[in-house]
């Protein structure tokens, strides 16, 4: 069936603006993101002065995915210092503005650890600050280099599962450039094998209700010249019956020290497919996506989003229709909807984890301690 899909056509450049940047213009210091709300239909820059401006973008996700969380994160802790508001209220407000990415506390956090050990040392306000966004930079740069060796771990492991010709690879919402400092999780995976001239096909799931998949990670990989498909949700189990699916490549928003996994919803259905059709079922994310004070998943808390975002098609999302703009209902008024933004997947599900650190298979509390131990060896030296 893949080969009735005509090479989609070479994308334009990469993304222009990237999905966050600090800048500091005569007004002040300021976070900018890329407006991943307004995508496709334009690239619109946010600019946070505040962090109760850059609380909003979170919760409206104008900015996302873990990664990218957590470095918007500890840069709004940095942006609170060299203004001058209080820092441990930013942090808890940031903390607080979406539960389920492990990777949005951990990046303020150490924001914050960076500016209370300047303060501790005696440092003054300035000082202090800049010590902030010091650790909110040196995170940003960490997560590039992550994004880089996964994309290596990523795609030896895909060989290794895959051997001889290109593969076919399904993904679900949206784990490129816009979610990290580089370019990304699962889709930088995919990316590389489409440099070495592995990637025979990209299936990509739309991500009902905001269709990440839809409006970003098609987005990307049309920009990147990526043979890819857009296909809805519902339709991923035709394509495994069909026997056109080699791997499952999705991002984690949370992993359990057990090895469970938090991603956007939807990933769940992918896993049990996959098991039942012999397919690997791979997560990529960085170690700074485990999370070994949650000992599994039931304990994992998972966002539960507004019905609207299931009832009614948001206008940024149509194309032409103004920022702020009602949304489009597709249910009757008043209907009630269920909308968790994650579902958890157990680790038996779990082919392999691809982090920065190597490939874990198969997936074991045992062996995703042992990650993490690495990761802390490599920060400490
Ligand atoms: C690799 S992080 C991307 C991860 O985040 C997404 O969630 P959201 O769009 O709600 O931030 C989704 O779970 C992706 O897998």
């Amino acid at each position: 069936m893949a080969d009735q899909y005509a090479q989609n056509p070479v994308g334009t450049a990469p993304p222009t603006l990237p999905s966050l940047r600090w800048d500091e213009p005569p007004e002040g210091p300021v976070l900018v993101l890329l407006d991943q709300t307004r995508l496709p239909a334009e690239e619109v820059e946010l600019v946070c002065t505040d962090v109760p401006a850059l609380v909003r973008a979170i919760q409206t996700l104008a900015v996302r995915g873990a990664p990218l969380l957590g470095i918007a994160g500890a840069y709004g802790v940095a942006l609170a210092a060299v203004r001058g508001y209080d820092v441990d209220e930013a942090v808890t407000l940031l903390e607080s503005a979406r539960p389920t990415a492990v990777n949005l506390g951990h990046g303020v956090r150490r924001a914050a650890a960076g500016y209370r050990t300047a303060v501790d040392k005696g440092a003054d306000a300035e000082q202090a600050a800049r010590a902030a966004l010091v650790a909110a930079r040196e995170l940003h740069r960490e997560d590039a280099e992550a994004s880089a060796r996964m994309a290596e771990h990523g795609l030896v492991l895909l060989d290794e599962l895959l051997p001889g010709g290109g593969h076919r690879i399904l993904t679900h919402c949206n784990t490129g450039a816009l979610v990290s400092g580089g370019e990304g999780t699962a889709f930088a995976v995919a990316l590389k094998a489409h440099r070495a001239g592995r990637l025979r096909r990209l299936w990509v799931d739309e991500t009902r209700p905001l269709l990440q998949g839809a409006r970003l990670t098609a987005f990307e990989a049309a920009r990147n010249g990526m043979p890819y498909t857009l296909l809805t949700d519902n339709a991923a189990g035709s394509l495994f019956a069909a026997g056109e699916v080699d791997a499952v490549l999705i991002g984690a928003d949370r992993i359990a020290a057990d090895g469970s996994v938090a991603n956007k919803v939807g990933s769940y259905p992918l896993a049990v497919l996959a098991k039942y059709h012999h397919v690997p079922f791979v997560v990529v994310a960085p170690t700074t996506t485990v999370d070994l004070s949650t000992p599994d998943g039931a304990s994992i808390e998972v966002e539960q989003r507004p019905g609207q975002e299931v009832t009614e098609v948001t206008a940024p999302h149509v194309a032409g229709a103004g920022a702020g703009a009602g949304g489009l209902p597709v249910a009757p008024l008043g209907t009630q909807a269920y909308n968790p933004a994650f579902d958890v997947t157990p680790p038996d599900l779990v082919t392999a984890i691809v982090t920065e650190q190597g490939a874990l298979s198969p997936v074991t509390g045992a062996g995703i301690a042992e990650l993490c131990a690495r990761s802390r060896q490599v920060t400490i030296s």
